[in-house]
């Protein structure tokens, strides 16, 4: 659907260049919700704005359904824009047209007819669950509101695509999920392709199919939501998901477990549907070692269980040794240091 390769963008300033995106390479498939994450400064919005081309490329190529942006006329770049719809941080709605003014402005400028744009406005208000606000203004309206018209207004011409450029951190943690339902929706019952970019991890969890990481202009680690996060390889990687997950307690608390004559500690990691059988409790008691759970986790990715639990054992050295190598066999365990 979108496919980026060897994509680079280079900013020059009189002396200074910025290579804000670098060799990107991503395939973004029809109908999925695609995640791209970042500290800031990474080069994720610049890669957004080469997609509809408000940036061109200054080295590789961008197809959007098999068609290279790069040979577009100025009117073909009119047509690329009406088929990717775009929502902001800052919603960027007219505050001087209603919520309905707001929304029929793209069908206007689409020269859609009056009685088509009435119906379609009202359509699009159902769809957001905003039929009741249509006549407000947007500085009457909550940030979730405002959002909710900016997606109606980025909905308006049938988009293929809906980008969406951070579109929930202004928002508090209860308006975010609500608009990553309502986005949610918007890729199942429409059937759009999302591409986002974001600073929280918390929105890849919760909506997204796959996740590329960037860091300096490169994208640094790719791939399916649930296996980035349950065997994530890069550093920085690790630190996004940590602040979702929480994986381990304080330093201080650790220390304390372990000033007290607490046993070691190890991690143990359960993927799908290992969590649904009782492999810890198995293991421990044929060969009599008594575990327990410390800290940790068993949450539900991608309609999948992933558990990450801390466990101490108790019981004879070998047998706790022969505990550990039998649980190695079904599942990811590594001891925790503590210091
Ligand atoms: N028009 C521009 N001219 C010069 N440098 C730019 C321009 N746009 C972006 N940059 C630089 O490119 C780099 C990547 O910026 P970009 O905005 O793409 O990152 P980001 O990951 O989206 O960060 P943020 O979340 O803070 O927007 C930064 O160093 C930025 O200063």
């Amino acid at each position: 659907m979108i496919e980026f390769s060897q994509v680079a963008k280079t900013f020059v300033l009189g002396k200074r260049r910025v290579e804000a995106v670098k060799d990107v390479s991503l395939t973004i498939q029809k109908g999925e919700i695609f995640g791209i994450i970042g500290f800031s400064g990474a080069g994720k919005s610049t890669l957004l704005r080469l997609v509809n081309l408000l940036e061109s490329p200054s080295n590789g190529s961008i197809k959007i359904q098999g068609e290279d942006l790069s040979s577009f006329s100025a009117k073909e770049v009119r047509k690329l824009r009406r088929r990717i719809g775009m929502i902001f941080q800052n919603f960027n709605l007219f505050t001087s047209r209603t919520v309905a003014g707001n929304i029929a402005y793209p069908l206007k400028l689409a020269g859609k007819p009056k009685g088509e744009i009435k119906a379609r406005v009202d359509e699009l208000l159902q769809f957001v669950g905003l039929t009741d606000k249509a006549n407000d203004y947007p500085e009457q309206l909550s940030g979730g509101q405002k959002q909710r018209v900016g997606i109606a207004r980025a909905l308006a011409n049938s988009p293929d695509i809906l980008i969406c450029d951070e579109a929930t951190s202004a928002l508090d943690p209860d308006t975010t999920n609500e608009i990553l339902r309502l986005l949610k929706k918007v890729n199942k019952d429409l059937g759009i392709t999302i591409l986002l970019i974001t600073h929280e991890m918390n929105v890849i969890q919760t909506i997204c199919d796959r996740v590329a990481v960037m860091e300096n202009g490169e994208v640094i680690e790719s791939g399916n939501v649930f296996e980035t996060f349950t065997d994530p390889q890069h550093p920085t990687t690790k630190r996004f998901i940590q602040s979702v997950q929480q994986d381990r307690p304080s330093e201080s608390l650790l220390q304390q477990w372990q000033q007290s004559g607490g046993k070691n500690l190890y991690r143990v990691i359960f993927k799908g549907e290992l969590a649904n059988r009782p492999i810890l409790s198995q293991i421990s008691r044929k060969n009599n070692v008594d575990v327990n759970i410390v800290y940790g986790s068993v949450q539900e990715l991608q309609e999948k269980f992933f558990g990450n639990l801390l466990v101490s054992f108790e019981g004879e050295a070998s047998a706790i040794h022969t505990v550990i190598a039998e649980l190695e066999k079904e599942v990811s365990i590594e001891e925790v240091l503590i210091g």
